[in-house]
């Protein structure tokens, strides 16, 4: 039964936000630029994804209790306005971290097919092991693909890391084939990622090396980034979404509009987490009938030949994940026109699903077949 005395203002990118919330109180959906201090001054819990600026500006005044974002970035919550005012704080810490994963995944086997390499002859630099980046090297150790990582913070905390694995410092890891960051963006403390791959850093890199962010805008520096001559950038994540600099735009082999983590299965395990940890706080009953709503398993996949099995496994994920269709939704050369389709493409997001969702018709390669069960692929 529906609690009528409660109200909850919630993104309308976040799915089944209806199906989902509507047994806690009123539901009112928005698009996340939308949310101000006027749509929730009366609210009791805000929920949000990356678009909605969480701080003072907005719940000065306001009857929140509950703020609950589903995504894991926090640079656009003031977390200490929160506590300061006695707001519970949740966020859904890893609930897409392995969609990202297989984003880059998906990616390295795609740079393989397009510059004719073997992903086995190159080495892949990890900076930030958190969630995402533990989940990348746990798929590319899987695959053979060496790894240098670097976190420093994870380091600290877990010095044996060291001796067990392949934990460098930055400036080894610039020297991979291949770079991919995963931090998050921070500007203060021991570690601060903003900037981390400055100018003078990206000097140490060669024109045969890949530089990958799908992180933050601003890990990498942007303006330094523009004129690094490099064998291609993948770029998912940029400053000023949506309105992005239209030369790294350019540079970029494949440009996607922050949408590494946009997997079904990570939106859904973001909403709920944080519909989770609403009903523990306001002591109320999860229930789950909204589960019905969700779509069925996707078709059986079928593998046109395995004679190389980098090959197969790039069709395989790229059946999973087309993106190259993600390029192509935004690709234009009118500057205005990009940045409108930018945020238009990722806010109609068409549904694809991760990995362990899929099935794969046998292949006759028991080599492959071993490999996709590993990845998590179920065969048919
Ligand atoms: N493109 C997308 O759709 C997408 C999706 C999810 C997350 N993200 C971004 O990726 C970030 C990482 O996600 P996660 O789930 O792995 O977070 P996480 O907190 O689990 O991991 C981040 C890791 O980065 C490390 N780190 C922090 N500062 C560092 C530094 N200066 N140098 C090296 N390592 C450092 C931390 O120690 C931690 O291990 C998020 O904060 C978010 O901004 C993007
Ligand atoms: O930080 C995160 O979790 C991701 O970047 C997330 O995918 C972004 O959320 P969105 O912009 O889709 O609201």
């Amino acid at each position: 039964m529906t609690n009528h005395s409660k109200t909850i203002v919630i993104d309308d990118a976040v799915p089944y936000a209806e199906a989902i919330f509507s047994h806690l109180g009123k539901v009112i959906t928005l698009p996340g630029k939308s949310i101000n201090a006027q749509t929730v001054k009366n609210a009791d819990a805000l929920i949000v994804r990356s678009r909605t600026q969480v701080n003072a500006d907005l719940l000065d005044g306001s009857t929140i209790s509950f703020v609950g974002s589903t995504v894991v970035g926090l640079d656009h919550i003031d977390q200490e306005y929160l506590t300061n005012n006695n707001i519970h704080f949740y966020s859904a810490q890893g609930c897409n971290s392995n969609s990202v994963a297989e984003y880059i995944i998906t990616v390295l086997f795609e740079l393989a097919e397009k510059f004719d390499f073997n992903l086995t002859d190159k080495t892949l630099g990890i900076i930030g092991v958190g969630n995402v980046g533990q989940k990348i090297y746990n798929k590319a150790k899987l695959l053979g693909i060496t790894c240098l990582l670097n976190d420093p913070p994870r380091l600290e905390k877990e010095p044996g890391l060291v001796a067990s694995d392949n934990y460098v410092d930055l400036n080894q890891c610039l020297t991979a084939d291949i770079i991919t960051v995963h931090t998050p963006l921070t500007r203060n403390g021991k570690h601060p990622s903003y900037n981390l791959i400055s100018a003078d850093k990206l000097k140490q890199i060669k024109p045969h090396q890949i530089l990958i962010n799908a992180a933050r805008g601003g890990v990498i520096n942007e303006e330094a980034w523009v004129n690094t001559n490099t064998k291609a950038n993948i770029i998912d994540c940029w400053k000023n979404e949506p309105e992005i600099n239209e030369s790294l735009y350019q540079s970029a082999y494949l440009a996607t509009p922050h949408i590494a983590g946009h997997s079904l299965e990570a939106k859904v395990a973001g909403s709920t987490m944080v519909y989770e940890e609403l009903c523990k706080t306001w002591n109320i009953s999860t229930q789950n009938d909204w589960m019905k709503e969700l779509p069925e398993q996707p078709n059986i996949i079928t593998v046109s030949q395995t004679n190389s099995i980098q090959k197969a496994l790039n069709e395989i994920f790229n059946k999973t994940h087309d993106i190259n269709r993600d390029d192509a939704a935004i690709r234009s050369d009118d500057i205005q026109k990009l940045h409108n389709k930018y945020e238009k493409y990722r806010r109609n997001f068409p549904i694809y699903r991760e990995w362990d969702q899929q099935r794969i018709k046998k292949t006759n390669s028991q080599k492959l077949n071993n490999l996709l069960k590993k990845l998590g692929f179920t065969l048919v």
